[in-house]
């Protein structure tokens, strides 16, 4: 098991009261698997995420990623083993080529062959030397992903990664996700709120309301057989909303 979650609660405090934003949350997700996580907004989907890479801490509960439960990780190791990209495909200032370096600097080591990663995801080795600010959203989100794969992680950790993106692009880079699983055997945990892209491209879903897991099954299982009379309802009015 690559990783596995035994009722993990974490709470934050917002504007002096406590919101307990996750409430017991176990699952597990096999290596290689793809995940997609769905569910409404603010329901805390992308916080099981920053568990997984120590952006936060759970209250209670044990995760154990790789085997391992996540205290017992040396954050510099599990961020090489666990990968993450965002919406925005964040960029620092500087060039192409910095940034895509970045988690090799970090490390006080220089990236061997750049273009390798670049041709990896379909982008042009010219591009290295330009701004990355300059590139469009899908050529951003591209050299996002490929500055995870330096680290060659285990797992990635995806957060609406294509929300950003027009209709081709974001295909593009779903797509190019689908081969980094294929190719690499990347175990991925990847929040959208697309459900069509949810059901296309995960193993398993889960669909996660004010905190709680209401139901994990294989992904065609969830889409065409949910047992919860809340997945029902939220696939029915997701739906009517598409
Ligand atoms: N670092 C934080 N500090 C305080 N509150 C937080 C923090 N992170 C998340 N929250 C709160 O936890 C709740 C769940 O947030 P989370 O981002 O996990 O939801 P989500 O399901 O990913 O939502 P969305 O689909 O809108 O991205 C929200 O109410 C949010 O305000």
């Amino acid at each position: 098991m690559e990783i596995e979650l035994k009722n993990i609660h974490k709470s934050f405090i917002n504007q002096g009261k406590q919101q307990s934003v996750l409430k017991g949350i176990s699952g597990e997700v096999e290596k290689g698997e793809i995940l997609t996580i769905i569910g409404p907004s603010g329901s805390g989907k992308s916080t099981i995420l920053s568990l997984c890479n120590l952006l936060q801490t759970p209250d209670e509960g044990e995760l154990y990623v790789g085997g391992k439960e996540i205290r017992d990780w040396d954050v510099r190791n599990l961020r090489r083993y666990v990968g993450i990209a965002f919406q925005s495909g964040p960029m620092m200032k500087g060039t192409v080529l910095e940034n895509l370096s970045l988690p090799m600097q970090l490390q006080g080591r220089t990236l061997e062959s750049p273009q390798t990663y670049m041709n990896y995801v379909g982008l042009s080795e010219e591009l290295l030397s330009r701004e990355a600010k300059e590139l469009s959203g899908g050529q951003r989100q591209r050299l996002s992903l490929a500055r995870t794969l330096v680290n060659q992680p285990s797992v990635l950790l995806l957060d609406e990664v294509t929300s950003a993106l027009d209709s081709k692009a974001a295909q593009e880079v779903e797509e190019l996700i689908l081969s980094i699983n294929k190719d690499h055997k990347t175990t991925i945990l990847w929040v959208t709120h697309d459900l069509a892209q949810a059901e296309r491209v995960g193993d398993q879903t889960w669909l996660i309301m004010d905190g709680q897991l209401v139901e994990a099954a294989p992904t065609n299982h969830f889409f065409f057989e949910p047992n919860d009379q809340r997945t029902k309802e939220f696939l029915h009015s997701s739906r009517d909303i598409i």
